[in-house]
């Protein structure tokens, strides 16, 4: 095959084994990838070719071009993409309902192994649990990730004038469980995401309500920075990573490591573990090693 040949695109959007394609030139076409296997996510950049056949598909994904970096989860029976080729990441918490520590890490130390930056932004400060919150967040803090407080609706300039300069020129992947107010922020930063979507995306997504499928938002008519909405998820396997990476992965945990005496330390109850005397003596915060434990134990179980 010759590539030279073949038109290049952006994958927009996924339904199945539909994918919306967005041209260079703006233009956005129903592709489907060749043979059986589907296995483009949101952000490939991919070759298509103009499909003549009459099966409603406007073009055949040929090839994916090399990923700079893919976001997945991965639990005992299968792998789900994020998207591919990001920028950096940010996991959206809020004041209510009260956030999982577990998930919010485990995003992290996905987005640490895919060797993507990530942020965590804080919606709802508006609340009366914005303290409690903000300490349960100072670990990730200290730990020296960006934590940004907003309220997406009850302070919406002010939002989006400290949101803006942090996704210029960059494609930003939103994550967060549902409820936080991920809508409010794509509907803040992106005034025209219905037409985004557009048509082929709404008639594929078949009336429902909400987006249940990955979508790339442009923040600007140049297409130079992008927010990439993902549908909420239950479950965060981190199968990808072996248990002896883990604390690699967590900086908290990764900045003791080095002292411990045995250069295989679990950190779960080795003597002279430099990371359980620093969970003892309140450096690395109680919480965090529970989540350290909690995912080593999963990865550390025979597949089956
Ligand atoms: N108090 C307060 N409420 C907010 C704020 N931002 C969003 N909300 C509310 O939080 C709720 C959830 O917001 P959405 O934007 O729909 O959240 P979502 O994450 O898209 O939720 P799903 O649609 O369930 O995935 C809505 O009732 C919003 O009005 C805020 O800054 N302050
Ligand atoms: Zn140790």
């Amino acid at each position: 095959m010759k590539h030279v040949e073949l038109d290049t695109g952006l994958v927009v959007a996924g339904h199945g084994r539909h994918y919306v394609v967005e041209t260079p030139d703006g233009r956005r076409l129903i592709c489907h990838p060749r043979g059986k296997k589907s296995d483009c996510v949101v952000g490939d950049r991919v070759r298509w070719q103009a499909t003549l056949s009459n099966t409603g598909d406007e073009g055949v994904i040929e090839a994916i071009e090399p990923r700079r970096n893919l976001l997945f989860r991965q639990d005992d029976f299968r792998t789900k993409s994020f998207a591919a080729n990001i920028d950096q990441l940010l996991v959206l918490v809020a004041t209510e309902p009260v956030f999982s520590e577990s998930q919010l890490s485990r995003s992290l130390i996905a987005a640490e192994s895919a060797d993507i930056p990530a942020r965590i932004l804080l919606n709802k400060v508006d609340l009366p649990g914005a303290p409690t919150a903000r300490e349960r967040l100072a670990p990730y803090r200290e730990m020296g990730y960006e934590v940004i407080e907003a309220s997406l609706k009850a302070e919406a300039d002010a939002a989006r004038t400290r949101l803006a300069p942090l996704l210029q020129g960059k494609a930003t992947l939103v994550l967060g469980p549902s409820g936080t107010g991920k809508s409010t922020l794509i509907n803040l930063m992106v005034p025209d995401a219905r037409a985004q979507v557009g048509d082929i995306s709404q008639a594929l997504n078949s009336g429902r309500h909400t987006t249940t499928t990955t979508q790339w938002y442009w923040l600007d008519s140049e297409r130079e920075s992008a927010l990439i909405d993902s549908p909420g998820f239950q479950e965060f396997g981190l199968r990808q990573i072996a248990p002896a990476e883990l604390a690699a992965y967590m900086p908290d945990i990764r900045a003791h490591a080095k002292g411990c005496r045995f250069y295989n330390c679990t950190h779960l109850h080795e003597p002279g573990c430099a990371v359980l005397a620093a969970v003892e003596a309140g450096r690395i915060a109680a919480s965090r090693h529970r989540i350290y434990r909690e995912i080593h134990e999963e990865l550390d179980r025979p597949t089956y």
